[in-house]
């Protein structure tokens, strides 16, 4: 086979022929791989004809992905490149601004997207909706700081909490955006689509607590559960601790093995019981134990409830089945059939299933989904479509990755 070389990178005759022929502009340049690849992704005969790309200009809505670079952000932009009205026009960085995103991710290489940029270089006027992807803390302050006309789906713990004073006690900061705080929705999208879809800004919940109240607010709304003893033993995947590097998630501190964290003290453990008392209109206090997984992606919660009196894992069943007949995202199992977080790796689906207790008159709920999808860029894909009017599930139906 022959082959082509421009500076230090040589080309195959096959390569060339797949991907197209470089520009001349190329041909005088240093050869860098990076100049090469952005100047053939732009050509014509490049991946263009082997496969037909939308270009985010000729979408409708423009959309900002902020903090691209880290796996909330990666995954919103893996989902947005099936949508067939969403548009990258910005993605920012923080470390990594001014990396191409296919030296970050090379997974994503093959759209074709907007350089990262430092937010503070960041061009706003050509985006409608904004996926904010930063840590909690420093989010308050950014989304402050942006357009008013944005619509913004923001996948930190920011805005979750209505009560300032619970957010400033469970996460140990001063909250420096109250006055948005009051205009933030809560997106948990099966439970609030109605006000998600006038939202501006809505708080996308966190990956437990979707995985929780999405069997529980239902079946507390029925009076099916008693709101005292919930027991809830949560698992999750390291990629819910984020892409920064930390000790504690080292290899050798996750792998071969599992262990409890955050007992009795995690921040999610405010939102959870939020989402709980708004459904019993009372309040709700929960024993909630979170643990990390030696698995990529991935999160179950298995929880125990003590049934209402007279009421049997048949009502809790058939009671979730009714809730969420119609919707898209959440499934009940045939009875008896345990729902595995393999079975949704990589989808927008929460599985659940209700299983009898030995203890009588208790019951064991079992919940699953992709922390890095339900559980953070796929709701936040579901929830701006809803603020955009569209169909819930565009650019969502993802079937899982299995096995
Ligand atoms: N991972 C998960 O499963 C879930 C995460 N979330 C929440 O979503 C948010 C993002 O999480 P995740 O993607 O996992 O986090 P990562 O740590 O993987 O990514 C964080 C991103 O924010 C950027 N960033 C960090 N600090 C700053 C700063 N001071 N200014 C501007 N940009 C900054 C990083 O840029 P760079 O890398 O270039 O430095 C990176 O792009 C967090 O609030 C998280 O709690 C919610 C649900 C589930
Ligand atoms: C495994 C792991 O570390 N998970 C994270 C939760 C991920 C998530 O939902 O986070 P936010 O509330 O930050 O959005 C944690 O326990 O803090």
């Amino acid at each position: 086979m022959s082959s082509t070389t421009f500076g230090s990178v040589s080309f195959n005759s096959g390569w060339l022929r797949k991907h197209g022929t470089l520009s001349s502009n190329s041909r005088q340049c240093d050869g860098s791989l990076l100049r090469v690849r952005a100047s053939v992704a732009s050509s014509p005969q490049s991946l263009r004809s082997t496969k037909e790309k939308i270009d985010a200009s000729e979408k409708s809505v423009r959309i900002g992905v902020l903090g691209a670079s880290g796996y909330t952000g990666a995954e919103v932009v893996r989902l947005l490149a099936n949508h067939p009205h969403f548009g990258i026009t910005t993605m920012t960085a923080d470390r990594k601004a001014g990396q191409p995103i296919g030296s970050v991710f090379p997974h994503l290489m093959t759209q074709d997207l907007p350089a990262m940029v430092a937010i503070k270089d960041a061009d706003f006027s050509n985006v409608d909706a904004v996926f904010c992807c930063l840590p909690h803390g420093t989010t308050q302050e950014i989304i402050k700081s942006l357009p008013k006309q944005l619509k913004i789906v923001d996948l930190s713990a920011d805005f979750r909490l209505s009560n300032i004073n619970e957010y400033e006690e469970w996460y140990g900061l001063p909250h420096k955006a109250p006055e948005l705080q009051k205009e933030a929705v809560y997106g948990l999208t099966e439970v609030l689509r109605g006000k998600i879809r006038n939202a501006r800004l809505v708080a996308n919940p966190g990956c437990y607590p979707t995985s929780i109240q999405l069997p529980l607010v239902p079946l507390i709304k029925a009076g099916l559960i008693e709101l005292r003893n919930i027991i809830i033993d949560a698992k999750s995947g390291v990629s819910g601790a984020g892409r920064g590097a930390k000790e504690a998630n080292l290899y050798t501190e996750v792998s071969e093995g599992l262990h409890s964290y955050g007992i009795t003290k995690h921040r999610h453990v405010p939102e959870i019981e939020q989402g709980l008392s708004d459904a019993s209109h009372s309040k709700v206090t929960v024993s909630f134990t979170p643990h990390l997984m030696p698995m990529s992606r991935g999160m179950q919660s298995t929880i125990y409830v003590e049934m209402a009196p007279g009421v049997t894992t048949d009502d809790l069943y058939l009671e979730l089945l009714s809730a969420y007949k119609d919707e898209v995202f959440v499934r009940l199992l045939e009875r008896g059939v345990v729902p595995h977080t393999r079975h949704v790796r990589g989808s927008n689906y929460c599985f659940m299933n209700v299983f009898e207790d030995r203890i009588p008159g208790r019951a064991i709920i079992i919940s699953v989904i992709d922390n890095l999808v339900k559980g953070a860029s796929g709701q936040a894909l579901q929830n701006l479509n809803l603020m955009m009017g569209f169909p819930e599930n565009m650019g969502l139906d993802y079937q899982p990755l299995f096995p």
